[in-house]
């Protein structure tokens, strides 16, 4: 039987509860498919890093680099370590050491869930460049506390990865509706999103049946709102699709109901699945987090393998759930009930 070797990581608060509820998922998909997932669980998280004053061992990339692929929770508890640590520590190496450089992050209403606008007819796919851009962690700070102190942080957009990032958009466009939009701000920033535009351009005309168009951020972060059925696939900038995809993530219902894969393309390293949301220290030990997210990410790592059957089984038992209302309801539902309905839906 085929085994797929799985990294668990399911990090601080709520990525505990989420992922844990992806884990019974997508072992019973296997299960019903006739293949097997094989989880080694790793405490990598905040409570590690007080432990053992780091967010991961020093081996711990080659450590993951055995794996399949990585399922991630959420990692991060701001009242005990900071924000910049815990990312820089855990989440944002693994993107980068494992070149995860297209961020996919679907947009959506599920069945029975009610969103905030009045359209609900949008289906937009979020490309998030995930290596570089505005998260290249270049930069510094000196005479720091003082009146002369300065801090300097530096975007980092290379041509190999614009270029990757921009062909990845086209590609999905094209497997898609056909539309690119592609997101910057080159009015205000004169030299990398200028480059950026540039080579989007340059590449359109390898892809002559792809719509591309683009947009600023601001009037992007306008158009997912008024009018979110005009868009397709959507590629932008690390820290730019970012912003979008919470943005994305409300325009679906919640935070709890939207999706990501860290995709490596080239398959030379693992890739990493993780909810859009992060570790909601608010709600946390309440038994009240939406694990939908979590599972759907899952059922993007079961595409991936390649187990498209089971994948649509998992995307299809999401559905019927939030159809009967169930986990439909931010806060209405619990962890376990949400995720014993999939369960049940799974048959
Ligand atoms: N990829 C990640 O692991 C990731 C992503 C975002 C934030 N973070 C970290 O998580 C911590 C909290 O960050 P934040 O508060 O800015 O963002 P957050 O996504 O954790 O929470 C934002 C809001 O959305 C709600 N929410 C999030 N996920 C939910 C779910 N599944 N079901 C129901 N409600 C949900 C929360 O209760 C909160 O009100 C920080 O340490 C941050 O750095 C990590
Ligand atoms: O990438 C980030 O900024 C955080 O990990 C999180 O906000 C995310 O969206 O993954
Ligand atoms: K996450
Ligand atoms: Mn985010």
């Amino acid at each position: 039987m085929k085994t797929y070797k799985i990294a668990l990581l399911p990090g601080d608060g709520i990525g505990r509860d989420v992922t844990a509820a992806a884990w019974a998922v997508l072992e019973k998909a296997a299960r019903l498919n006739g293949f097997s997932l094989d989880a080694t669980s790793y405490p990598w998280s905040c409570d590690y890093y007080l432990e053992n004053g780091c967010m991961m061992p020093a081996d711990g990339i080659e450590t993951l680099r055995s794996f399949d692929a990585i399922l991630l929770g959420a990692v991060g508890w701001p009242r005990k370590v900071p924000d910049s640590v815990s990312l820089h520590g855990l989440l944002l190496p693994i993107r980068k050491a494992f070149v995860q450089y297209a961020n996919i992050r679907p947009h959506r209403l599920l069945p029975g869930v009610q969103g905030p606008l009045r359209s609900d007819g949008f289906d937009i796919l979020c490309i998030r460049e995930n290596t570089e851009g505005e998260y290249s962690g270049a930069g510094g700070r000196v005479h720091q506390g003082t009146d002369s102190e300065v801090a300097v942080e530096t975007s980092i957009f290379t041509r190999k990865g614009v270029e990757r990032i921009l062909r990845f958009g086209f590609e999905q466009a094209r497997a898609r509706r056909g539309k690119l939009a592609s997101v910057t701000k080159s009015n205000a920033q004169k030299y990398s999103m200028v480059f950026w535009d540039e080579v989007t351009q340059r590449l359109s005309a390898e892809y002559p049946d792809v719509e591309v168009t683009s947009y600023h951020i601001d009037a992007m972060a306008a158009r997912m709102v008024m009018a979110p059925d005009s868009l397709d696939v959507v590629v932008a900038s690390n820290l730019f699709g970012d912003i979008l995809t919470d943005l994305g993530a409300a325009i679906q219902g919640g935070l709890g109901f939207a999706a990501s894969a860290n995709i490596n393309p080239d398959r030379s390293a693992p890739s990493m699945f993780e909810p859009v949301h992060g570790s909601a220290p608010d709600i946390a030990d309440l038994g009240i987090a939406n694990p939908i997210a979590a599972i759907w990410s899952g059922a993007m790592m079961l595409e991936h393998f390649g187990e498209t059957a089971a994948a649509a089984k998992v995307m299809a038992s999401i559905e019927a759930t939030t159809a009967r209302g169930i986990g439909a309801i931010p806060g209405k539902d619990k962890t376990d009930a949400i995720t014993a309905s999939v369960l049940s839906a799974l048959g």
